[in-house]
């Protein structure tokens, strides 16, 4: 009997899409629909098995190998540095990753600059590369109220529609990176089960590209 796939999802809107995706290309699993609290779902008809896991927990799964493949956004495996292999960029899940502070302000070069972010490896990286001093200060979500409250100089953060910021008299200063949600596999899997995730990466190519 064929071997199972193992696929963690994001829980969410990202999570939501992508599986329509897989639903779409043969992967799908009816008794999904059926409910919003239950973790874990199989098909053992066409062989997958979905687990909903937190958006950023979909690599930590996917390269401990509980899951063989997983939707995750780049942000994340950025974030991780995680130990995957990056399949295919599925073009869903868009946004940036960005500087930003007040409306008006700029940055103080003559003293250390404090950054608020979910994402301190990302912006350690980032004020490395200027050669900037920076204190980072992590906060796991409502980053933007941070400067508001004169706790930090800037966030960085990410920025889709840039409702956010705007509601909250931020604006975007500088750019990082361009996000997008990835198709990753654990890299043992990707040998012992070569032939069907690539199947399954060369169906959900199609499937991007017509949509
Ligand atoms: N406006 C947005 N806010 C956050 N993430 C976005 C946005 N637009 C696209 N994304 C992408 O979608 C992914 C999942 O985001 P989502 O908001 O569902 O989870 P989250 O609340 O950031 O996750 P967690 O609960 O693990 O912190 C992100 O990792 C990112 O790549
Ligand atoms: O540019 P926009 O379209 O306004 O989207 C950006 C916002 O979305 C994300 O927050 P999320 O909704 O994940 O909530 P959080 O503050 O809990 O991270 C992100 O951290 C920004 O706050």
């Amino acid at each position: 009997m064929q071997k199972m796939i193992n696929i963690a999802l994001p829980k969410g809107r990202l999570g939501e899409k992508a599986y329509g995706v897989f639903e779409e290309i043969g992967y799908g699993c009816p008794s999904i629909r059926e409910t919003n609290r239950k973790l874990i779902f199989e098909n053992e008809e066409n062989g997958v098995r979905y687990f909903w896991v937190k958006p950023s927990d979909v690599a930590v799964y996917v390269e401990r190998g509980v899951a063989d493949v997983g939707v995750v956004g780049k942000d994340i495996l950025l974030e991780q540095s995680s130990d995957v292999y990056e399949l295919l960029d599925l073009g869903m899940g868009k946004c940036r990753m960005a500087v930003a502070g007040k409306k008006g302000g700029r940055i103080d070069t003559d003293r250390t600059l404090r950054v608020a972010t979910k994402f301190p490896n990302i912006a350690r990286e980032y004020y490395r590369k200027q050669s900037l001093e920076i204190e980072i200060i992590e906060l796991h979500g409502s980053i933007e109220i941070a400067p508001i409250l004169g706790m930090s100089d800037v966030i960085v953060d990410i920025v889709e529609t840039g409702t956010t910021l705007l509601e909250n008299d931020l604006e975007p200063w500088e750019d990082i990176v361009s996000i997008s949600a990835r198709f990753i596999a654990n890299k043992a899997s990707y040998k012992f089960l070569n032939e069907p995730i690539r199947q399954m990466c060369e169906k959900m190519n199609e499937a991007i590209k017509k949509s």
